[in-house]
């Protein structure tokens, strides 16, 4: 396929986007293909030996010839894309701590703060929500949310809870409660299969959230923890009741009450998990399931998820809400205060 006029710009507006710098090089490269995309064969005097960059510049595009432009343009296209991060593509612009790709009918959002352990701050809450508003409504069969680096999600992120405004911290916990509930909300409504890719180790609300996923594949590195209690909190994301629906209430108890931590062989033999794969062969063989899932009907697999998902909506509607409440009044108390204050003075960790 030719890259168009439009492609080129995108292509060179997305290397000033690059997170790693691509070098001098690459960039070179780049201006020179540009150079003759637009303007055609090398037209610039040739600089005195002592302007060093201007010197570089013109040998490089003076090198390209009598290149046509729409080579130029082409080639710079691709230059440019295989210098993105594998796996971008350009639905991710514009995400900070997310990235966003649709390929072979999947869209994959993957949680992007691995040195936090993909801990999920409010700027990462606002994108997940964007991501799966845009996932639901573009021509993909399945949606993947996966998290990059070591971790699948540490969970919140409890610096979330240092950044006080004017209104206090009463604000703070009401601004907190209203972002959660409309976050889980889009879990419950999300129209389309949507597929836990659990890399490594889940704490708090990126565990409670597997409740609302259609299917959860493990790494067998991948732990599941909700220290709730730790955090003088309470559970979120529905698992209030989906937990004890998924694995009896007392299993519950154990896991959102007392904190405790299962392994993935644990977490599946109780039902949260769908199926746990060796870490060494789970990218390909879970891969491997998905592109295969992704050939089904689309519609059949979206009426059918509908179909099972109508029957809860409502009340996990009603549970989320209640949760988010409930957790505005923790936020407030000494215990949760204390547990965050411990936490980031550094004298506990989980
Ligand atoms: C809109 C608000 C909605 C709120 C919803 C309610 C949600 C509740 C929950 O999710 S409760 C669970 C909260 N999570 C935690 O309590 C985990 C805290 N983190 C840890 O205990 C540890 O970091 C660890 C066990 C996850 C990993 O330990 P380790 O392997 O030793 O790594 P580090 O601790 O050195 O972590 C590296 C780096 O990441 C920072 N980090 C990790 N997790 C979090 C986090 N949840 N919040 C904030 N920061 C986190 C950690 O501080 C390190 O940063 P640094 O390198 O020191 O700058």
């Amino acid at each position: 396929m030719r890259a168009s006029q439009k492609d080129f710009e995108n292509a060179m507006n997305q290397v000033k986007l690059l997170k790693k710098d691509p070098g001098n090089e690459a960039k070179l490269k780049l201006y020179t293909l540009y150079k003759q995309a637009t303007e055609g064969p090398c037209n610039m005097p040739k600089p005195g030996v002592f302007d060093l960059i201007n010197k570089a510049k013109w040998d490089a595009w003076n090198a390209l010839g009598s290149l046509p432009k729409e080579t130029a343009s082409l080639s710079s296209s691709l230059e440019s894309s295989s210098q993105v991060e594998p796996g971008t593509d350009r639905k991710s612009t514009g995400y900070e701590t997310l990235m966003v790709t649709s390929e072979d009918s999947i869209t994959k959002i993957m949680l992007n703060r691995p040195t936090k352990k993909n801990a999920l701050n409010v700027e990462m809450y606002h994108e997940i929500i964007h991501a799966l508003k845009a996932a639901s409504k573009d021509d993909s069969a399945i949606t993947v949310l996966t998290g990059n680096g070591d971790y699948y999600s540490s969970g919140n992120d409890l610096t979330n809870f240092t950044d006080i405004p004017p209104g206090g911290v009463e604000e703070k916990a009401k601004n907190g409660a209203i972002l959660l509930r409309e976050f889980v909300g889009c879990f419950i409504d999300f129209p389309k299969p949507l597929i836990a890719m659990v890399n490594g180790p889940a704490v708090g609300i990126s565990v409670t959230l597997l409740g609302l996923f259609d299917a959860v594949y493990a790494s067998d590195r991948a732990t599941f923890h909700t220290p709730f209690s730790h955090l003088g909190q309470s559970p979120e994301g529905c698992s209030s009741y989906t937990f004890p629906k998924i694995m009896s209430p007392a299993k519950a108890i154990e896991m959102l009450v007392f904190g405790k931590k299962l392994t993935a062989g644990e977490a599946c033999a109780q039902g949260l998990v769908t199926e746990v794969f060796p870490d060494s062969t789970f990218q390909k063989e879970v891969w491997t399931r998905l592109k295969a899932f992704a050939k089904l009907p689309p519609n059949a697999m979206r009426i059918s998820k509908e179909i099972i998902r109508n029957r809860e909506k409502e009340k996990l509607h009603a549970v989320n809400a209640e949760e988010c409440s409930v957790l505005q009044g923790r936020w407030l108390s000494d215990e949760c205060m204390n547990a965050v204050v411990n936490f980031l003075s550094r004298k506990s960790k989980l």
